[in-house]
């Protein structure tokens, strides 16, 4: 099951739009890797999706369920865990880390997560705050004053408070902003055990695209407040992870040779006469391949394309290919 899918969606502000025909689509389970310039459009898109923002037209769908307001879609009824969920009911299975979490300095972690958890009405309040507490590695210094905390602990409380109501789904909006590399590593391990251990399904947006490659199982790429690519890791492994280069004496020959061999294979020739495959190649396979059919191999490499480079050219390019 989809646990996001926005149809169409959205959102002008004073007359301008920011967000135009926004097709995403998030499945249970993955942790999709939302990448933009600044001023692209992530936080009005999430700020949409968790109802924050209401859509100027199109609608969220969460979890087979349209999101009461966001749009014309008709709204099926609640039918619990697992089934389609709409309006309100959807909302609450929404966790949310979007901007400042909103802290108040003078009291404790724990009082933090106490007022929200009495003014959502969260049943066993005290023990969820210490378990939530716990799922972020704050357990420790629960007691300590919010002002004392580093950035890095500001974000795993405010991740904590996102985690109060239990949610399937948690929108994190440039978690790790600000952080050191430490603090950096401990945020994507936590949003990963999150994912992996509680079944959480994870949009998390961020400019820190080495950290995405690390843990994204999907991505989006919005430019211009439009969705120009939406592709799972693998995809995005194929197309920016590595490519090989070929040189032979007789480029011709051997540009057939191998097309014919691998016909899953995208090969192309550059104009130096060097041949290269991108995709799921099996390099080996492609050196003997030419060494069987007497081809003399003058160059033979593997190169890993840079992902910031990737994605930079996706967000300018802007052509639209979802
Ligand atoms: N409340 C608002 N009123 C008017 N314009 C807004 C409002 N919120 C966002 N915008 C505009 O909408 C556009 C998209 O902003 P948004 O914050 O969604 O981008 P973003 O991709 O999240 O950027 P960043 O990475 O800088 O956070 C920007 O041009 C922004 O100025």
């Amino acid at each position: 099951m989809n646990a996001i899918e926005t149809r169409g969606l959205s959102k002008a502000y004073g007359g301008r739009r920011v967000v135009s025909d926004f097709d995403m689509t998030v499945a249970a389970g993955d942790i999709y890797g939302f990448v933009g310039k600044n001023g692209a459009g992530k936080s009005t898109v999430m700020k949409m999706i968790c109802g924050v923002a209401a859509p100027s037209g199109g609608e969220v769908v969460l979890f087979g369920g349209a999101l009461e307001g966001s749009g014309a879609g008709s709204a099926p009824s609640d039918t619990g865990v697992g089934g389609p969920v709409a309006g309100s009911a959807a909302i609450r299975r929404i966790g949310v880390l979007i901007e400042e979490p909103g802290l108040l300095p003078n009291l404790s972690a724990y009082r933090n997560l106490m007022a929200k958890a009495l003014a959502w009405g969260i049943v066993d309040a005290p023990a969820r705050c210490e378990e939530v507490l716990r799922l972020v590695g704050l357990q420790g210094v629960g007691k300590r004053k919010v002002r004392g905390f580093s950035l890095g602990m500001k974000q795993r409380l405010g991740l904590a408070l996102a985690l109060l109501g239990n949610p399937d789904v948690l929108l994190l909006d440039e978690p790790f902003n600000g952080l050191d590399p430490e603090a950096t590593r401990a945020m994507r391990n936590l949003i990963v055990r999150l994912n992996q251990t509680l079944g959480i399904t994870v949009v998390v947006s961020s400019h820190v695209l080495d950290q995405l490659d690390r843990m994204a199982t999907r991505y989006g790429v919005i430019a211009d407040g439009r969705l120009v690519r939406q592709m799972s890791a693998e995809e995005m492994a194929a197309e920016c992870g590595r490519s090989l280069r070929v040189r032979t004496a007789d480029t011709a020959r051997a540009l057939a040779l191998l097309q014919e061999a691998f016909p899953t294979v995208a090969f192309r020739a550059e104009p130096d006469g060097t041949l290269v495959a991108t995709g799921a190649y099996d390099a080996e396979a492609v050196a003997r391949q030419l060494q069987e059919a007497g081809q003399v191999v003058l160059e033979f490499s593997q190169e890993q394309r840079d992902i910031e480079d990737y994605f930079v050219e996706l967000m300018e390019g802007g052509a639209t290919h979802v």
